[in-house]
């Protein structure tokens, strides 16, 4: 709203602190990649400090130590290399539907989370997590959960402006942030040392071990580059914050969007249908087959942009801006929703592979539908998104195999079966 009233880009004070809002991917593209060479550092957040965050590289400032771990991940997670992760990502995608056949409709955030926690984790630290309680996955969780809604510039104001709180004792009114910053912390402290020092056991008592970490560490050592274990856990950790939140939250917006609007549903299942058949659940090979799956993914990554002259009528979800008159995909495949410049997102080719998977795999054995109250009428829901480092809807949807005669193409029993039979 600002934006329309005041253009495309717009600054306010806020405590303080000078803000600067780019409004348009015209001006984030201007100052961002065109002037990456000055406009590639972080603002300091405070809360990153009080948190036990200082591990994230995200909010590294520009420099020497922002090059060497910007090399790991160009290293790991690079466009050729990350092929590697498909079949981990193709796993969880399956795990996921099935967790959801028992599940109640509450659950299915959480699994999503789930889904995508587990994924990284094996990626980066050969982890394999063993549902909802597993212990590993509880200990991100929280980790996450703790410091997310912490973790943005308004919070950090917060402390910056009235930096005596910090000292205050937490018991005063007024405190809870510094309350909620030390279980953070305690969170994180566990998050960076246990799955690390878990890779650790591994690679001594197994030389095939393989993952992220561990091929990392092989590499520093077989290349004499031999860098610090608190380089290599601030990458780690990174990879593991960047894939978890970022892509549940993008199959939350995708769930959502097939609740409100059951056609986009259809014609992705009738493509599905289509290229997979019934023998089988998707896999990559379908993907370059099956451009309405990528085209409904690419318009739910599509936040920043309401921008109606490159988006017409940018508050509908239409995934058919995506794609040509023939079908295929357009050449936009919302790169800007990963950021700009030196400092663009370098997960995101691992990222698209993951959700693709998920995405996939739950439109072929799912509907989504809105919960429906005691006399079978739909419940309204208003979504709501979050407001952390990650945003994330936070509105509950219901979870229903097709049902015999209705919509979809298949009948429950022979989905379920077939799900079953296939995992
Ligand atoms: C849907 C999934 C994802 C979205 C939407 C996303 C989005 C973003 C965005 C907007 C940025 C900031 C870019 C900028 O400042 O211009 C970023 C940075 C980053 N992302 Fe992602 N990301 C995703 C997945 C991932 C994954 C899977 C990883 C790790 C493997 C990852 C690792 C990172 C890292 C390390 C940075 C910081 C880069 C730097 O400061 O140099 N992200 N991401």
């Amino acid at each position: 709203q600002w934006g329309a009233k005041h253009g495309e880009i717009i600054s306010f004070n806020f405590y303080g602190n000078r803000v600067v809002v780019l409004n348009s991917e015209r001006t984030a593209d201007d100052l961002l990649e065109r002037r990456s060479r000055i406009y590639s550092d972080r603002p300091r957040l405070s809360t990153r400090f009080m948190t036990g965050w200082d591990f994230l590289f995200s909010f590294e400032h520009y420099g020497n130590e922002w090059r060497l771990i910007r090399r790991l991940f160009q290293q790991s997670f690079r466009e050729q290399k990350v092929p590697d992760y498909q079949p981990v990502q193709l796993k969880s995608a399956r795990h996921l539907v099935m967790n959801m056949i028992d599940a109640p409709a509450e659950s299915v955030w959480n699994l999503l989370g789930l889904c995508t926690s587990s994924a990284i984790l094996t990626t980066v630290y050969g982890y394999n997590v063993n549902g909802l309680g597993d212990p590993f996955f509880h200990i991100t969780d929280k980790t996450l959960s703790t410091a997310m809604p912490l973790l943005i510039p308004e919070k950090s104001m917060i402390v910056d402006t009235l930096p005596f709180v910090k000292y205050l004792p937490t018991f005063l009114p007024g405190t809870s942030i510094v309350r909620e910053a030390s279980e953070a912390r305690q969170w994180a402290k566990q998050f960076t040392d246990i799955p690390f020092n878990f890779t650790l056991d591994n690679i001594q008592s197994d030389q095939a071990f393989t993952c992220v970490l561990a091929d990392t560490i092989r590499h520093s050592t077989e290349s004499g580059q031999s860098f610090p274990a608190n380089r290599i856990k601030k990458f780690v950790s990174t990879a593991f914050v960047g894939g978890a939140d970022t892509s549940s939250s993008v199959l939350q917006s995708l769930v959502l969007a097939m609740v409100f609007d059951p056609t986009v549903q259809e014609r992705a299942q009738a493509d599905l249908e289509a290229v997979v058949g019934m023998a089988r659940l998707p896999a990559f090979e379908d993907r370059k087959s099956l451009p309405y799956i990528d085209a409904i993914i690419r318009e739910a990554m599509r936040a920043m942009s309401r921008d109606p002259h490159r988006y017409p009528d940018p508050e509908a979800f239409r995934p058919e801006r995506f794609l040509t008159k023939e079908g295929t995909l357009n050449g936009d495949d919302v790169r800007w929703s990963f950021g700009w410049g030196r400092r663009i997102c370098p997960g995101r080719y691992s990222a698209f592979n993951a959700i693709w998977a998920a995405a996939a795999t739950m439109l072929f054995a799912y509907r989504f539908e809105k919960a429906k109250d005691e006399n079978g009428v739909p419940i309204d829901i208003t979504p709501e998104w979050t407001c952390a480092l990650v945003s994330a809807p936070d509105s509950l949807v219901s979870l229903s195999q097709p049902a015999e005669g209705g919509s979809c193409p298949h009948s429950s029993k022979v989905r379920q079966s077939h799900i079953g039979a296939t995992v």
